[in-house]
């Protein structure tokens, strides 16, 4: 059964500075669904929070359709507000209160709650109830968003940068504490610059350049568009020159070959019944696929195939 996506953007648009300013969102589409997380990447001021403070019906948009739950965020706020929660970039709480009393206060506002000292707990907090928010760390403070986020229930949850300034040990929790509200079902947006964070959390995700996506799948997906890789030590005595023809592009470094192909199972099969007919042993042999942070950065310094549009089926460019 299909059920309506929680979240549908389409061909969105946003500028800023009104008729000939600066168009930040330039026609981007994606859904969610219940029980998923979406992921948006980026290179700095690729315009992820500009695309979703329209989604969280903060702002208008200048073209393009959004609805979450089936309605417009922005013009129907108050019917799509009490479903959804917003971890924004910075939360600009008031430094004097505690973390359990603003906890309560945003509780107090909402018209069902979760506990506030619940909230606490579940982003590992509960132990710094009594602490004014200005004394807290800053990667406390973005629990405590992350907390104040969680409180309503949300059915579609917003989380802009949840992890940044996190040590490791508490980005992990928060990773299993996202993996759980996606398990019960919440449907989640999220937007980071933690590649690993996408990778691990992401059902599918999309990376945006200057305004577009320009790729969009599942990481496996969007990192396939881009060439495996196949490295070894050259045996004494052989040149690159020598190696049978595979269709990679060879660098040598040293005694070390590199080849970058797109056909990774064909040429290493080649290889490796070259190197079997000869005795010949190649040795620190390794062979992976690309991984999604290089196609990030094949896609953020416009060189990959995102640039060109020859994405392999499955891939929306
Ligand atoms: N209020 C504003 N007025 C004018 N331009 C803005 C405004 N907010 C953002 N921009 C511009 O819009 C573009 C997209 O910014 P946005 O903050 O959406 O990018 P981002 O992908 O979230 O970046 P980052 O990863 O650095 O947070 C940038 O060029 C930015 O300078």
């Amino acid at each position: 059964m299909t059920t309506t996506p929680s979240v549908e953007v389409n061909e969105l648009r946003r500028s800023y500075g009104g008729d000939g300013g600066y168009e930040a969102v330039r026609g981007v589409s994606f859904e969610v669904r219940r029980g998923e997380l979406f992921a948006l990447l980026g290179t700095n001021g690729a315009g992820k929070t500009s695309t979703l403070e329209v989604v969280e019906g903060l702002s208008r948009p200048t073209g393009g359709t959004v609805r979450v739950l089936g309605k417009d965020p922005y013009a129907d706020r108050s019917a799509v507000r009490p479903d959804i929660g917003i971890m924004l970039q910075s939360g600009g709480l008031p430094g004097d209160l505690t973390a359990l009393e603003t906890a309560r206060m945003w509780a107090d506002s909402l018209v069902r709650a979760r506990p506030p000292q619940e909230a606490l707990e579940m982003v590992g907090l509960a132990h710094r109830a009594s602490v004014a928010v200005k004394a807290l760390s800053g990667g406390e403070r973005r629990r405590l968003d992350l907390a104040l986020s969680l409180t309503g229930w949300p059915k579609v949850l917003f989380l802009d940068e949840p992890t940044t300034g996190l040590d490791p040990q508490s980005r992990h929790a928060t990773w299993a504490l996202i993996d759980n509200l996606v398990k019960e079902g919440c449907a989640i947006v999220l937007t980071t610059h933690y590649l690993e964070e996408a990778q691990s959390l992401a059902d599918h995700l999309a990376i945006m350049h200057e305004g577009r996506i320009v790729a969009a799948g599942t990481p496996e997906q969007i990192a396939a568009a881009y060439p495996s890789t196949i490295a070894f030590e050259l045996p004494q005595g052989l040149r690159s020159t020598d190696l049978p023809a595979v269709n990679g592009e060879r660098t040598v470094d040293g005694s070390r070959l590199t080849l970058r192909t797109g056909t990774l199972q064909r040429d290493l099969t080649i290889l490796m019944k070259w190197a079997e007919e000869r005795s010949l042993t190649l040795t620190d042999l390794q062979a992976r696929s690309a991984s999604l942070e290089e196609a990030f950065l094949a896609i953020a310094g416009s060189t990959g195939p995102a640039a060109s549009q020859t994405l392999p089926e499955g891939v929306a460019a």
